[in-house]
């Protein structure tokens, strides 16, 4: 079975995560566990730690790894998922250091990156208190206690991410929606494509990332690029304008010659994939870009249905 990738989400308690989690999953095919959901199921389904979790949850404490660590491990066995958001976890060190050691260093589980929703202290408290789930710690006094919890032990656990340059922060205080669109800009899925081209031939190369961050937005040089090509194929495709709203294309004209230098050196500094290389012949530069244009058509229709697992299928088989 391949190794589960795994997404951390975590944030201050009320500010979202949970909900931005469910589209996450509707829209990018992902489970999602929620520490805390599992912690309750297992003190509900009266297990031998109920009484204990029911302490640890109503004080706002962190319930310790052992526990913590089983439930997530049964979930995702029992899910066979490869892609797994994992919500309200690691929530201190000793739940970092613990995941490190029995999910990472045996090599069960493969940590991707942090979510981070940052949300202001009273809108959470607000949200929390909104929320209507009957839970045992969604009181003042409860919510105070998690607050601190949070300052003392998950924001290290946050830094220690940011330091490995693998935190993805979401501001979290506007409305769901507004939220959603900085959050799905995480998860798109873009691609650069280099052309390279002599007399007889072209090269291009696709290559396939997942965005670190919102620099995606900043990448798109997509119209540019499309308007390149329309000026020289024209074909009908080329106005297929949606592309430039769903993903970030850099297209790159290299200068001829059989170097792939430069253009190569910028693509893969930005990139997590580098997928296929296409050779097209063609008696023109004309003729060979239409067919370019065709297969990036092509493309962009294969991962808007398959999304990011793609990707990844595309990866590990080239
Ligand atoms: N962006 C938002 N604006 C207003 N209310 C929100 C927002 N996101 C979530 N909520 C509501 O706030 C409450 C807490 O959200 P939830 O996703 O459970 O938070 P968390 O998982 O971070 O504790 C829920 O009632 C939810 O419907
Ligand atoms: N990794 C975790 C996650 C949650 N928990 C416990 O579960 C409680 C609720 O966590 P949660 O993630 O469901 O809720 P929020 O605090 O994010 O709203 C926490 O306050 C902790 O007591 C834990 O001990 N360890």
């Amino acid at each position: 079975m391949s190794i589960a990738e795994v997404v951390f989400v975590l944030g201050p308690p009320g500010a979202g995560k949970g909900t931005q989690c469910t589209r996450i999953k509707e829209n990018f095919g992902f489970i999602h566990l929620s520490a805390g959901d599992l912690l309750r199921a297992e003190q509900k389904a009266g297990s031998e730690d109920g009484e204990l979790i029911a302490n640890y949850i109503k004080d706002g404490k962190i319930v310790p790894i052992e526990i913590t660590i089983r439930l997530l491990e049964k979930a995702v066995v029992s899910a066979g998922a490869t892609k797994v958001l994992i919500d309200g976890f690691p929530r201190n060190k000793e739940n970092l250091d613990g995941w490190e050691r029995e999910m990472v260093h045996s090599g069960k589980m493969n940590t991707k990156f942090m979510l981070y929703f940052e949300c202001a202290e009273e809108e959470c408290l607000k949200r929390a208190m909104g929320r209507n789930q009957n839970r045992a710690d969604d009181n003042l006094e409860s919510f105070k206690k998690r607050i601190t919890t949070y300052i003392s032990s998950t924001v290290p656990v946050m830094d220690e991410f940011r330091s490995r340059g693998l935190l993805r922060k979401v501001d979290a205080n506007g409305t769901p929606d507004d939220v959603w669109d900085l959050t799905r800009q995480l998860f798109l899925v873009g691609f650069v494509v280099c052309i390279l081209h002599n007399k007889h031939s072209v090269h291009l190369q696709i290559t396939y990332r997942i965005p670190r961050d919102n620099r995606l937005n900043q990448l798109v040089h997509l119209k540019k690029g499309l308007r390149y090509l329309r000026s020289i194929t024209s074909p009908p495709q080329c106005g297929q304008h949606h592309f430039a709203r769903e993903c970030g294309l850099e297209f790159r004209r290299g200068r001829g010659g059989g170097s792939w230098g430069g253009v190569c050196w910028s693509a893969q500094l930005l990139l997590y994939f580098i997928v296929p290389v296409f050779v097209c012949k063609g008696t023109s530069l004309r003729q060979s870009l239409s067919i370019v244009v065709e297969i990036l058509i092509l493309s962009f229709d294969f991962l808007k249905v398959f999304n990011s697992s793609a990707i990844n299928n595309l990866s590990s088989s080239s």
